[in-house]
């Protein structure tokens, strides 16, 4: 994102929810050079919040509404169906020109800008596992009241999560079906190939090892060569050969149809939990 105008750096951080999403958040926070002392915690487990207050140095509460004051940036990391009775909680509580950022799947930014005050910038965001490792990706929408700047900010908090890309409002829901919900699709198809070999007579820890190391390996290929992933595929297909047989099983299984089903049903649900969630 290079066309985006330098951030100004944020000193106060509310996050709200410190679950999968919010941990990973939180650590990229800080990473961008946010102050411990300046991140307040919001979580409702008290147990979690400890942990995350002697892994991070950071303050925890369970009050919402003290988590957000005085915060320049609160993020909401929250399940989509308990953020309605947050914002209600936060509300009033608000810095003036607090930027809110969410992570919420299916939620607007019109959603936000309604029950938050008149001009609010909000930012939704889809964030997704691998961030917890510095290898995600990320996309950052604008609501009506957020400018460019507040999206360089939002970018420049969430750079140590992995790739952060910008992206229209409208695309948000097909976001989340490919990268947000994408790592699951992946891990789903490593336990599938690690299976095969457990069929086809390997031990499991060796099936699970060798199909780990294939991902890896295909995505630094991907990665190294930049070529297209046809491209490579045709380079392990020898005619008449062992990955042409393999391969025709994917044609007669319709796996590329079944990916994009899923893709489509999760680009729906998205679109349904804002139908049910907003209304
Ligand atoms: N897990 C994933 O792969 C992704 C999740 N998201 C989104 O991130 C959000 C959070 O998801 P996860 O981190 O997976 O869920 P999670 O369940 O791990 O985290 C939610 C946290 O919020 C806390 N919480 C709930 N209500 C609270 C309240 N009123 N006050 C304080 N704490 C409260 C819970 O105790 C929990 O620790 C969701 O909206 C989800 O759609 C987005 C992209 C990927
Ligand atoms: O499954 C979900 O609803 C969340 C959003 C994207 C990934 N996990």
């Amino acid at each position: 994102m290079s066309e985006a105008p330098p951030a100004a750096p944020v000193r106060s951080v509310a996050l709200l929810g410190g679950g999968v999403m919010g941990e990973a958040i939180l650590a990229a926070v800080l990473r961008a050079g946010v102050p411990a002392g300046g991140v307040a915690v919001c979580e409702r487990r008290a147990e979690r919040a400890d942990e995350l207050r002697d892994r991070y140095g950071v303050r925890t509460t369970d009050d919402l509404a003290d988590a957000v004051r005085g915060a320049e940036v609160v993020v909401v990391a929250l399940k989509p169906g308990d953020v309605r009775a947050a914002l209600t909680e936060v509300t009033d509580h608000l810095a003036p020109g607090a930027v809110v950022l969410s992570v919420a799947a299916g939620l607007t930014t019109a959603f936000y800008e309604r029950l938050l005050p008149e001009g609010t910038p909000v930012l939704r965001v889809m964030p997704n596992t691998p961030a917890l490792v510095g290898a995600g990706a990320s996309a950052v929408a604008p609501g009506r009241s957020a400018t460019p700047e507040h999206v360089a900010t939002g970018t420049a908090l969430l750079a140590a999560t992995g790739l952060v890309v910008a992206a229209a409002e409208k695309d948000m829901d097909a976001v989340t079906a490919i990268s947000g919900s994408g790592p699951a699709y992946v891990f789903a198809l490593v336990d599938a190939l690690a299976e095969a070999g457990v069929v086809l007579g390997l031990t499991r820890d060796r099936a699970l090892e060798l199909a780990t190391a294939t991902f890896r390996g295909a995505v630094a290929l991907l990665d190294e060569t930049g070529e297209h992933p046809v491209v490579l595929r045709e380079r392990v297909t020898s005619p008449g050969g062992t990955t042409a047989a393999g391969l025709r099983q994917f044609d007669a299984h319709a796996v590329r149809a079944a990916v994009v089903a899923a893709a489509e049903a999760a680009r729906d649900r998205s679109r349904a939990l804002s139908a049910e969630l907003e209304g």
